[in-house]
């Protein structure tokens, strides 16, 4: 009889379910793939029953394989891709695929943003106006999919998406409404000026929830579903770099957060908004109540290597593919990747660009270009470093999570190119204990973040930096730097020509 809680995390490859004792152990976990659409370039979807239908069989699994007791789980809480939009008619059935993170075919609509309303924006929202926000893609279906949008009830983002068929309930948390651009961060409601101002209207923004405040509990119809008891409480949630910044403890200016999901993140908690970063970063709500964070984000990390090894290497696993990279060396035999293989978001916002291998070499095999690929993601990720740095933060740790952070070699790449210790945690699973740690303090286990942070996150591994492979990766960086200067106009004229 072990009382539990379930963190439901939606990633963009899968979601992961874990099932997490009082005291921040693991007792079982699932997880279920779903795929990614990419009907045209800089186009990406998915099917949001696909996130129903894969949430609930790693659920059976847990209870059926893993002999979770459903009368056990005293709580549920979700951490979700952000910015993902996702379209309900009025008996709130979806009316299309979800329009992702990263897709990117709302250039026009970014620059309508930014012409409507100027600096006027970053005021309000503490972000940019980028192809990746939730705003814009509601812009585009306005315009070019009118049929749908005349049936818009409401919107959701992702998780929230989830959680409404698992309790009827509607809603959105802080987290994800910042993620949206439609929410004023300084007042922490929907902005009525960007709503006006860009013609949405206010009745098709969800209610507003703080991510530990409950919302229901599970349905009669998802409890015969999926097996879960209608006892079971459901709390908000939040986004998932939010709950990843929570699950590896976050909770202060000092450790920044580098999380190598899909995407790559580059992450520090914030005390309140700022613009110390001329609108470089992100500025979000946290899902901590009143705590903010900002973060820099490269589009495709995790991703440049799946799409490698889906590409080149579909014929090994993840850690044979990596294992070559190992036999590789520092420089990958002079052979330099950019990971802009679907634009890219910072430090450049440029839906355009693409990724290029800079250095290609007869003598270099499969296990070198993996090197490479590695390379420039954390390359990607030391540009983002350097944001922070310029703005005077220093840093004393880095912490890995994401399913990059799972191999050793990563890990310490990441120490030598950032030049700072590098700590893997126990258990790596950042943004799913993060939605854990949400329905423990929902639930009143601890009477804080800070208090559930002790008990549940502990580091395993800490990886030093080695002094002459950073100074080696200080004069590649150099070199990878000039990369996208020189290579822009070139890519920007073959997306032209395709
Ligand atoms: N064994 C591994 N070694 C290195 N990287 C890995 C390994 N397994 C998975 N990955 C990377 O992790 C990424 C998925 O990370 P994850 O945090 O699960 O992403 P998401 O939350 O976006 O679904 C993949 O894109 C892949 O590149
Ligand atoms: O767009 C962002 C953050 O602004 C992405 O970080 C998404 O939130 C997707 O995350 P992963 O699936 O890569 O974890």
């Amino acid at each position: 009889m072990t009382k539990c809680v379930l963190g439901i995390d939606l990633g963009t490859s899968a979601v992961k379910v874990s099932a997490v004792d009082r005291t921040g152990n693991i007792i079982a976990q699932e997880s279920f793939d779903y795929p990614l659409s990419q009907p045209q370039s800089g186009y990406s979807e998915q099917n949001p029953n696909d996130w129903v239908m894969s949430t609930t069989v790693a659920i059976v699994r847990l209870i059926l394989d893993d002999h979770i007791d459903p009368n056990d789980i005293a709580g549920v809480s979700y951490s979700g891709q952000m910015h993902g939009l996702v379209l309900l008619d009025q008996d709130y059935h979806v009316l299309r695929p979800a329009i992702l993170w990263n897709d990117t075919r709302t250039t026009a609509e970014r620059e309508e943003i930014e012409r409507i309303m100027g600096d006027e924006f970053v005021r309000i929202t503490g972000n940019r106006p980028l192809e990746g926000f939730t705003l814009p893609k509601l812009l585009w279906v306005k315009k070019h999919e009118p049929e749908l949008w005349q049936q818009t009830a409401v919107f959701l983002t992702p998780k929230d998406y989830v959680r409404y068929r698992m309790t009827g309930q509607l809603g959105i948390d802080y987290s994800d409404a910042t993620g949206t651009t439609l929410l004023d961060i300084h007042t922490n409601e929907w902005s009525t000026e960007i709503c006006d101002r860009l013609g949405i209207p206010e009745n098709i923004l969800p209610p507003l929830l703080h991510s530990d405040d409950q919302t229901g509990t599970i349905t009669a119809e998802y409890a015969e579903f999926s097996g879960l008891s209608q006892a079971t409480k459901v709390f908000a949630g939040g986004a998932d770099n939010a709950c990843g910044a929570l699950g590896a403890g976050i909770l202060r200016p000092e450790v920044v957060l580098s999380s190598i999901g899909t995407s790559g993140v580059i992450l520090k908690y914030e005390d309140q908004p700022t613009d110390a970063y001329h609108g470089q970063v992100q500025m979000e709500d946290h899902v901590v109540n009143d705590a903010y964070y900002s973060m820099g984000v490269t589009l495709a990390a995790g991703y440049s290597l799946s799409w490698f090894k889906k590409t080149f290497g579909s014929d090994v696993t993840f850690d044979q593919m990596v294992a070559g990279a190992a036999e590789s060396g520092i420089g990958a035999k002079g052979l330099l990747f950019t990971p802009y293989i679907v634009g890219e978001r910072t430090p450049y916002a440029d839906a355009n660009v693409r990724g290029s291998f800079i250095g290609v070499d007869a003598t270099q095999n499969r296990g070198d270009f993996t090197r490479a690929v590695i390379e420039g993601v954390t390359f990607s990720f030391r540009d983002l470093l350097e944001i922070y740095r310029q703005a005077g933060a220093q840093f004393q740790q880095v912490v890995a999570i994401g399913g990059g952070a799972k191999n050793p070699l990563w890990l310490q790449i990441q120490a030598d190119v950032f030049n700072v210790p590098v700590q893997k945690l126990a258990n790596e699973q950042g943004p799913g204990l993060g939605a854990a740690m949400i329905a423990a303090v929902g639930l009143g286990w601890y009477p804080d973040y800070q208090a559930c942070s002790d008990q549940f996150v502990h580091v395993d591994k800490v990886y030093q930096p080695i002094p002459a492979n950073v100074e080696r990766y200080n004069q590649i960086y150099q070199l990878y730097h000039e990369v996208y200067p020189q290579t822009k106009s070139l890519t920007h004229a073959l997306q032209a020509l395709k």
